[in-house]
């Protein structure tokens, strides 16, 4: 047997497949997708299996793979395959993609452990090899040194044992202690006629072993402790006199185990539902992959589609994946699919421990989950014959990689549903311009849900012109009227969402005498101020200090923070409305696992009455009580250097204030802005997203921007500043000499100071064109001179429709 591999060194001589024998030992443990160890040159390297052959082309001699270091793949033959045209496509190596679509779990140290799960099968097999018979000996990665790779194959296949991947160094198994009897009935009958008359407690214990005995085999001990008459002194006790033992073992844990979803049924779909859903559904039965975009207005039932739609591809015996753009913001989206499907649904999800998450993938491979619900990376997931694949709130940045592999779940949705032959859904109330100008031309088919669910009216917006208003009252946080609506809200017993738009803002440090800002010293930008840990941090960097009393630069004490956090804000809400009840929600309230779910489902059990967040609290949220939204500061990121800067401001808006009047109340909104008249800020009052659209398209169309143009960065960085700004400039002219600069504009360098982050410093040029083709092949010749760049401490980055700028 002889495979073709991907070696792990990402570079441009060496991104193709290498051809390696596979001793006949090693043979049954084969599979494409597994990872192995093989000689490079002088040393040792990871490889991915990309395909299995019988023979090789190559005139020289072979060398065989050292190592197996997988016991099952985590990739199929589509993802292999796949990885190839995603990596020419957004110019990276194939190892990188081949590496982002395995698990998360094996790109940290880890260590294998076989788990017995079936112990007399398990002995009866291995018998030739084994001379112990204790299973626990085995349970280690020795067990591959012991039996051949045929049996240890058979024996995984077969569930009787199981891996197990553990972090190095960090234990995440996760245990219940037992107790368990120790003695027979007659035996505690002797004790308690031994025991002193004075331990009641003791005797209480014993009575009930003699009686009982069989209740105490094998119990938790957190129920022996929470009887009412034991404690854990009476425990340590019985153990001591060895009337108890203690037993602990490992669990499984299934993370949604525990969780009871009540089951939720079908609804009927209205007629623009049904418009929808019978279109996507028949290009399923057609096979056909077909991308569709399903614009409909916030509260307009499109998770309702996407559940039929998904149950359906189920009943015929197809897999489905449903993106979100982030697992842990989402969780009432998770709650939804679990109650309406139950079982076979995998969750990937980052708060996951290693384990967990390997077992999630295993039931994906398995063929036991078939639906699998996750961020980004899960468009990943191994699944065989897909039905279906659902983007929800298409638009989220977060969809693209930030950084290598720089990947787009969408582009990799679509080369999946080619494959597959089945739909794609990108489903937003507010698409990307990129997405709703495709539909525009008929690349993808455009659906729409213009009404909410029972012709619920979209709420009212009003703008508030805070430049009136700064200055003239007791505070700068509330206008009056957002006051008076809370109070009014308030009183009526209803729920109100207030957002604190965060992007592009913080709080930061400033000398009221000579005007000095705190900066990072090792980043370009301020530091900002954390006031529950009473320190100042740096966004870029792991950088913090302390909060100075006096100004560092003059010694002045006159030195202040300046912006609003949401602290401030909780707290201002404490002095205008001290009867409301106030739940907040930021990166310093949701830093636990689970943070974010725990405080939503408080605030959905009407445990609260206002529910203050940042962007976080913006998505997919369906709260029936909420009746007002009240956005705090809008036009923070308006301003900001990005050609997106205004269409992230209108999605964050439209989005938020789709939160209001989803149930049988009308909604409200109050948009707080010193920009009432920017274009922006009156169709989101409007909340005309067609009227943006095209508003937003005429700018994109006068500057040459996407999706008019397409667009690719090449970033720069270097320690030295002017290493970094030669590289920047050599690469302009190499690119100005190599291609037509009628068709490529290039942009940049910008002529201000360099962007410094993290101590490196960083330069970046744009290159705007129409046609691919004039681009492709130079960025391909930039991406294979990268190396040599890294040794000399250069980075170069290329990112193909990027999402940020430096
Ligand atoms: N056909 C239907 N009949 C009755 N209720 C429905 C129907 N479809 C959806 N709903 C309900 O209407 C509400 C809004 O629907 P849903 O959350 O699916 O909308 P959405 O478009 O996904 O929302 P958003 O994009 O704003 O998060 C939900 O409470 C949902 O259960
Ligand atoms: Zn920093
Ligand atoms: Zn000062």
């Amino acid at each position: 047997m002889i495979v073709k591999v991907i070696v792990d060194i990402p570079t441009q001589q060496v991104d193709r497949p290498f051809d390696y024998l596979v001793p006949s030992e090693l043979e049954a443990m084969i599979e494409i997708g597994i990872r192995v160890q093989v000689p490079f040159g002088v040393r040792q390297v990871m490889a991915i299996v990309v395909e299995i052959v019988e023979e090789s082309d190559y005139e020289g001699k072979l060398k065989p793979i050292s190592k197996v270091l997988d016991y099952m793949s985590f990739l199929n033959e589509e993802l292999v395959a796949l990885s190839a045209t995603i990596a020419s496509e957004i110019f990276t190596f194939r190892i990188n993609i081949l590496q982002a679509m395995l698990p998360s779990m094996l790109r940290v140290k880890y260590e294998n452990y076989f788990h017995i799960e079936k112990p007399t099968a398990f002995l009866d097999l291995t018998a030739d090899y084994l001379d112990a018979d204790g299973t626990e000996v085995y349970a280690s990665e020795s067990l591959v040194e012991v039996l051949p790779a045929k049996l240890l194959k058979k024996l995984l296949n077969d569930d009787i044992i199981k891996v197990e991947y553990r972090v190095k160094d960090q234990v995440t198994t996760k245990t219940i202690t037992y107790i368990d009897v120790n003695q027979t009935a007659d035996d505690y009958m002797n004790e308690l006629e031994r025991l002193n008359k004075n331990s009641k407690k003791q005797a209480l214990l014993l009575q009930d072993l003699i009686e009982n005995r069989d209740q105490y085999i094998m119990m938790k001990q957190n129920d022996f402790l929470n009887h009412p008459d034991y404690n854990r002194r009476l425990l340590n006790i019985a153990i001591e006199n060895q009337w108890l033992k203690k037993v602990v073992k490992e669990v499984y844990r299934d993370p949604l185990a525990n969780q009871h979803f009540e089951p939720s049924y079908e609804q009927t779909l209205t007629n623009d539902q049904m418009q929808a859903f019978t279109t996507i559904e028949a290009a399923r039965q057609a096979k056909k992959a077909t991308t569709f975009l399903l614009e409909g207005v916030t509260g307009s039932g499109k998770t309702e589609v996407y559940l039929q739609l998904m149950q359906r591809a189920r009943q015929d015996g197809q897999s489905a994946i449903f993106l979100v753009p982030e697992i842990a913001l989402t969780p009432q989206m998770v709650e939804r699919v679990k109650s309406r499907f139950q079982t076979g649904i995998a969750v990937l999800h980052s708060a996951l421990s290693v384990s967990e998450r390997y077992d999630e993938w295993r039931r994906i491979i398995k063929g036991e989950a078939t639906i699998v619900v996750g961020a980004r990376s899960s468009i990943f997931a191994p699944l065989k014959n897909i039905g279906l694949i659902v983007i929800d709130e298409e638009h989220e940045s977060t969809y693209k990689q930030a950084d290598n592999p720089r990947y787009h779940a969408r582009d990799v949705a679509i080369w999946r549903s080619e494959y597959h032959h089945c739909p794609v859904i990108l489903g937003s109330a507010t698409p990307s311009l990129e997405t709703r100008s495709r539909a525009e031309v008929g690349r993808y088919q455009l659906l729409r849900l213009p009404k909410r669910i029972n012709e619920r009216a979209l709420p009212q917006v009003d703008l508030v012109d805070m430049s009136k208003i700064v200055g003239r009252f007791n505070n700068d946080i509330f206008s009056p009227s957002l006051i008076d609506k809370i109070q009014h809200r308030l009183d009526a017993k209803e729920q109100i969402i207030l957002l604190l738009n965060k992007r592009g803002y913080a709080s930061y440090m400033l000398c009221r005498d000579c005007g000095h800002v705190l900066q990072c010293p090792r980043c370009d930008i301020s530091l900002t101020y954390h006031k529950s840990q009473e320190q100042m941090k740096c966004h870029y960097c792991d950088y913090h200090s302390p909060v100075p009393h006096h100004c560092p630069n003059c010694h002045s004490h006159n030195i202040r923070t300046y912006g609003i956090g949401t602290q401030k804000v909780a707290e201002t809400i404490e002095e205008l409305f001290p009867q409301a009840k106030t739940i907040r929600m930021d990166i310093d309230t949701t830093r636990g696992k689970g943070q974010h779910e725990k405080l939503l489902t408080a605030f959905s059990h009407g445990q609260a009455d206002i529910l203050l967040g940042t962007q976080m609290i913006a998505k997919g949220l369906d709260f029936e009580k909420v009746t007002l939204v009240g956005v705090i500061n809008a036009d923070t990121a308006l301003h900001l250097p990005d050609f997106r800067a205004s269409e992230r401001t209108f999605q964050l808006m439209t989005q938020v204030a789709g939160r209001a009047g989803r149930g049988r109340y009308q909604g409200e909104v109050i948009v707080q802005t010193y920009n009432p008249d920017h274009y922006v800020m009156q169709l989101v009052k409007q909340q005309d997203y067609e009227r943006y659209f095209y508003t937003e398209m005429q700018r994109r169309h006068m500057a040459n921007y996407p999706p008019y143009f397409y667009i690719t960065s090449l970033t720069v960085s270097s320690k030295f500043q002017n290493q970094a700004h030669k590289k920047i400039y050599e690469l302009k002219s190499q690119i100005f000499e190599a291609v037509n600069t009628q068709q490529v504009i290039i942009l940049g360098p910008s002529n201000g100071p360099a962007i410094k982050k993290n101590n490196y410093y960083y330069y970046q040029i744009i290159l705007k064109y129409k046609n691919k083709d004039f681009i492709q092949q130079e960025l391909k010749t930039i991406l294979s001179q990268t190396q040599a760049d890294i040794r000399q401490g250069i980075f170069v980055s290329i990112d193909h429709e990027p999402q940020f700028f430096i």
